[in-house]
């Protein structure tokens, strides 16, 4: 799906239109014993800038596998990965870390926050391990201003609500203005009002600063608020639908259940993966 403001220019729009995340015939295994578990079988995406995509499946589908091979945490036992440009196997460990801590947010269910740290110093920690020299405070400020933690930036994460430490994370995730976001379960941790906000938050980044966002969720209520939704069962993608088909979690909680029952990878889900 594109995601294009009409206001950006002719160069602007066709770096819009490329891929930013190529995943290409991906498979991973795990071994296991004598034996080994197939984590994701010959995995095919592809997710333009500004997208805000969700990946669904049941527990132990693939859904962490397959993030985790766009982070760059993990390497795939075939196929390829391409994130910004660069095949992730082409990088040593240390262009990988930098890769990964420059151009990839990430963003956890458990926040993962330094509980010594303020917020503000938790927010600037991926420059610093850049080792950052200047002073930054001012993008500090700034972004948590959009984010709605400005008021807290001096606090440590043990006396901030769920949601203001998500946001921190979030904050963290953007300070170094990554190519992509990703997010496990962001809002596995928070109420669900919180976890809407989170969303809504998420949404917002995506309409209003192009960010690619590629989120995974067990939950509807999450994936209705992106623009594609991409099932996993078994180590493979089955489906890959448009949220804006439906208008509500409901409806499509509905179709996300028709579309586990019947299991199979649909034809047009076959053809996107090869
Ligand atoms: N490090 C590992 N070593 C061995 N097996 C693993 C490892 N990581 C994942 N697996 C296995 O790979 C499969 C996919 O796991 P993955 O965590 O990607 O699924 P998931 O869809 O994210 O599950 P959940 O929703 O429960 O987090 C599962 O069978 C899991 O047990």
């Amino acid at each position: 799906m594109d995601k294009v403001d009409s206001s950006l220019s002719p160069q602007e729009h066709s770096q819009a239109n490329e891929a930013i995340c190529k995943v290409e015939a991906a498979s991973k295994s795990y071994p296991q014993g004598d034996a080994s578990v197939e984590a994701l079988r010959s995995v095919g995406l592809s997710i333009k800038t500004g997208a805000f995509v969700a990946v669904m499946g049941a527990s132990g589908s693939g859904k962490s596998t397959l993030l985790h091979l766009i982070a760059g945490l993990t390497s795939p036992t075939g196929g390829s990965v391409v994130v910004d440009g660069v095949d992730l196997s082409t990088l040593s460990d240390a262009a990988l870390t930098r890769f990964r801590r420059e151009r990839i947010g990430l963003i956890f269910q458990s926040f993962n926050l330094v509980p010594a740290l303020n917020a503000s110093n938790n927010i600037l920690l991926p420059l610093m391990a850049g080792g950052m020299k200047d002073d930054r405070s001012a993008n500090v400020k700034e972004l948590a201003s959009r984010l709605g933690i400005d008021h807290r930036l001096e606090h440590r994460p043990d006396s901030l609500s769920g949601g203001e430490q998500q946001r921190v994370a979030i904050a963290r995730a953007l300070i170094t203005e990554p190519a992509v976001l990703l997010a496990d379960e962001p809002t596995g941790s928070l109420d669900s009002t919180t976890g809407q906000s989170i969303c809504k938050l998420l949404r917002d980044l995506c309409d209003q600063q192009g960010r690619t966002i590629i989120l995974v969720t067990h939950e509807p209520s999450v994936a209705v608020w992106a623009d594609q939704v991409v099932v996993l069962k078994d180590g493979q993608i089955i489906e890959e639908f448009p949220a804006c088909e439906f208008q509500d979690a409901q409806s499509l909680a509905a179709h996300y259940q028709e579309i586990l029952d019947e299991g199979l990878p649909s034809p047009q889900a076959v053809a996107s993966t090869n």
